[in-house]
């Protein structure tokens, strides 16, 4: 008897397992691959944007710069053609305070006296306007772009030469421009923009937002890491002032004679234009790593169902060894097919081949109908069985089992005591050994073994015991008159009539001819009367029909006598029963004689 686990479940995980670990894998790098294709993309888009947005935030400086130089071309058409008062440079202010806000123009002498202003005594509010009008070349055509700082904001300050025929310094005009005012007019900006803008020492000039915490007129390229970006001209530049990384595109703008170059940068915060990608990126990492704890999780429940199929084998191999191994024989039977399907060495060292796994169980019983009908009422009752050596008589246990990891059907598990020698035993001793043939009541050796077990529980449990002695009364004359199978037959019945008066715990029993006993259970002398009495009228009460058509009737004499727990057996009570009972007989018959201890009896009688 082998038991085999089923394995198709264990197979199918094998191999389904690491073809799930191989997408997950391959689903996690497209992931990477792809979100890296969507960073590469954004960051070119993003670089075209700001290139463009770059171009336009240049157009409208060097439109500014272009306005300006009108301005200043203006100023000096005014200075050479005399036309030069106040009221002309303030004209000339209105008609740029649209675009640039509200710029200040004052023209001063070569001796750097006021000639004329836009707005009364601004010259002297114009900010680092001293210097300004010291650094005026005299010889060369000079026009200085000066940042300087007005209320925290940026600002330019332009001094212009103005120049005889000859080229000598006739007139300095200056023209005061706050710069951020009007920077980023007419330019819709993305979101986390920043402009900066740098005068050719790199000093900022001008910025945007207006807040950022970069302080005006410093030195400082303010770039921690600088890399280069997707698109020409743009660069990844993280901000040592603000930490934030930035997508930036740099313009150099001229201004100023002789050229000095401005630097304008526009910069994209990289975590802005990026955010949404970030977030798929996120998604989809959300979304690998759940396949990714549903993949362990899968490997953990695998490794679990695993061990634990190994220790059920291991256990099932045990319970196999041991069956295997056990003298009683033992099978297991398909309930439907009712099939042997596993049959351990006991049954077929009984059965031999008819016992091997795939033949019919029913084939085992005596009778074709056995078997099934064991299964449907199971019986104490031993059933003749064919073995090897002849017929045995088996008890037969069944068991129901669900399909289960060894048999996908309901199976029944059998175990089988061969009981033949009890059988036997018990058969005889049923038979010729115990009973009387005659009556069917035990006879006289059984009456003597119940005895010793009667008198053993009545010592052991101080409980009384009674004996009966019944003798029928003139019984040789019914043989006499009517013949002896006629006694035979009143034999018959008046031992029927004593049983049936007896309670079910109580033994009867003939120990001679026409003489009968009864041990009385659990029973004193009064109960016994009571019980003797039953059995005399019994027996007196019913008439006997003989084949003739006539009736007769037969009466009995009773005897009965207590066992006392001083008695090593039952032997003295017996004697004193027979005593009463021949007391019964001198005293006239057809009644009850009580043996009292002390041996002087009392009776009773019809
Ligand atoms: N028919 C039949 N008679 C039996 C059997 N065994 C004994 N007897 C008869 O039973 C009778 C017993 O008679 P006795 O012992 O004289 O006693 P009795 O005639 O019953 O008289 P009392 O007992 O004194 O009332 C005898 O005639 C036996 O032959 C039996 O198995 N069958």
């Amino acid at each position: 008897m082998r038991v085999r686990l089923a394995k198709s479940r264990q197979t199918w995980l094998g191999i389904a397992l690491p073809a799930l670990a191989t997408l997950v894998a391959a689903n996690i790098l497209i992931n990477v691959w792809q979100s890296w294709r969507d960073l590469t993309a954004a960051d070119a888009l993003a670089a075209q944007r700001l290139d463009v947005q770059t171009s336009l935030i240049e157009k409208n400086i060097r439109d500014r710069i272009d306005a300006l130089n009108g301005t200043i071309g203006v100023a000096r058409t005014l200075i050479d053609a005399g036309g030069l008062t106040d009221a002309s440079l303030r004209t000339l202010a209105a008609t740029l305070r649209d675009s640039m806000g509200n710029i200040d123009i004052a023209v001063f002498d070569a001796d750097r006296h006021v000639r004329a202003e836009s707005r009364a005594g601004v010259s002297n509010a114009l900010p680092e306007l001293a210097a300004a009008l010291t650094r005026m070349d005299t010889r060369a055509p000079t026009e200085r772009w000066t940042p300087v700082q007005w209320r925290q904001n940026g600002a330019v300050l332009i001094s212009a030469d103005n120049r005889d025929r000859t080229g000598a310094l006739n007139a300095v005009i200056v023209v005061f421009v706050p710069l951020e005012q009007h920077l980023l007019d007419g330019v819709t900006l993305a979101p986390g923009t920043a402009i900066r803008l740098l005068d050719s020492a790199q000093r900022l000039i001008a910025r945007y937002p207006l807040a950022a915490s970069v302080t005006l007129g410093e030195r400082a390229p303010d770039t921690a890491t600088r890399r280069p970006g997707p698109v020409e001209g743009t660069a990844f530049v993280s901000s040592r002032t603000d930490g934030i990384e930035r997508l930036v595109a740099s313009r150099r703008i001229g201004v100023g004679q002789p050229l000095a170059y401005w630097t304008l940068e526009v910069g994209y915060a990289v975590r802005t234009y990026r955010r949404d990608l970030r977030f798929s990126v996120y998604l989809n990492a959300a979304g690998a790593a759940c396949v990714l704890i549903m993949l362990i999780g899968g490997t953990l429940l695998v490794r679990r169902e695993k061990a634990l199929r190994e220790h059920v084998a291991r256990y099932t191999q045990m319970i196999s060894t041991i069956v295997e191994n056990m003298p009683t024989p033992v099978a297991m039977i398909d309930a439907t097919a009712n099939d042997i399907l596993l049959a351990n060495a006991a049954l077929l060292d009984t059965f031999g081949a008819l016992a091997a796994d795939g033949q019919p169980f029913s084939r085992l019983f005596g009778h074709a109908d056995d078997w099934s009908s064991l299964r449907e009422n199971p019986t104490d009752e031993p059933v003749p069985m064919l073995a090897r050596g002849g017929t045995r008589h088996m008890l037969v246990r069944c068991t129901r089992l669900p399909p289960n990891q060894a048999f996908d059907t309901d199976s029944i598990l059998v175990t089988l005591a061969d009981v033949s020698r009890h059988h036997q035993l018990l058969k005889q001793l049923r038979t010729a050994a115990d009973f009387d043939p005659l009556t069917g009541l035990a006879n006289r050796r059984y009456f003597a073994s119940a005895a010793e077990h009667a008198v053993d529980q009545a010592r052991r449990l101080h409980r009384p015991l009674s004996v009966l002695a019944l003798d029928l009364d003139f019984f040789k004359r019914v043989n006499d008159t009517w013949g002896h199978a006629v006694g035979d037959r009143v034999l018959q019945i008046a031992a029927r009539l004593f049983e049936a008066s007896l309670r079910d715990d109580d033994l009867a029993a003939r120990v001679g001819g026409e003489e009968f006993l009864a041990l009385l259970l659990d029973t004193d002398l009064a109960q016994a009367q009571t019980i003797a009495e039953r059995v005399r009228l019994a027996i007196q009460d019913t008439p006997i029909m003989l084949d003739s058509g006539k009736t007769l009737s037969q009466t009995v004499s009773i005897g009965i006598a207590l066992f006392l727990e001083t008695e090593a057996d039952l032997t003295g009570a017996q004697e004193r029963a027979d005593a009463a009972l021949y007391a019964a007989k001198q005293a006239g018959r057809n009644r009850v004689t009580v043996a009292a201890v002390d041996a002087s009896d009392t009776s009773s009688s019809a």
